[in-house]
């Protein structure tokens, strides 16, 4: 199991140490427009699957998007602490 905060920090070390082979390096370098675009088609996924899949499956889907989000946030360069002080 990994929490949201363990997440970011994986993320940002592969973000700082760009290892070969990370999805994460290969989205950063896509670009914003790219993984805005992953983050809609992920957010699709949570909604269909909430309508028409189990609990299990829908927070499946939700782990991705909030994957997607964290990778917006470090190729925006966003800290969780400024998204945490809009909550
Ligand atoms: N939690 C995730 C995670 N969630 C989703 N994803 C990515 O998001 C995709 C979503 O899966 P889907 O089946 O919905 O997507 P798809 O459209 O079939 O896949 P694509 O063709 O778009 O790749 C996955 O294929 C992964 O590329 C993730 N990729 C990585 N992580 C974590 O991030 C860490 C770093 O990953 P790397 O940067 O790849 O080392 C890993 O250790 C994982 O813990």
């Amino acid at each position: 199991m990994t929490t949201f905060d363990e997440l970011y920090d994986v993320l940002s070390e592969k973000a700082r140490t760009r290892p070969e082979g990370s999805g994460t390096v290969k989205a950063l370098d896509a670009g914003v427009h790219s993984i805005g675009k992953k983050i809609v088609e992920e957010a699709a996924e949570v909604w269909m699957a909430a309508e028409y899949e189990s609990a299990d499956r829908t927070a499946e889907e939700i782990s991705q998007l909030l994957y997607h989000l964290q990778v917006l946030m470090l190729a925006r360069g966003i800290g969780l602490d400024e998204v945490y002080k809009h909550l």
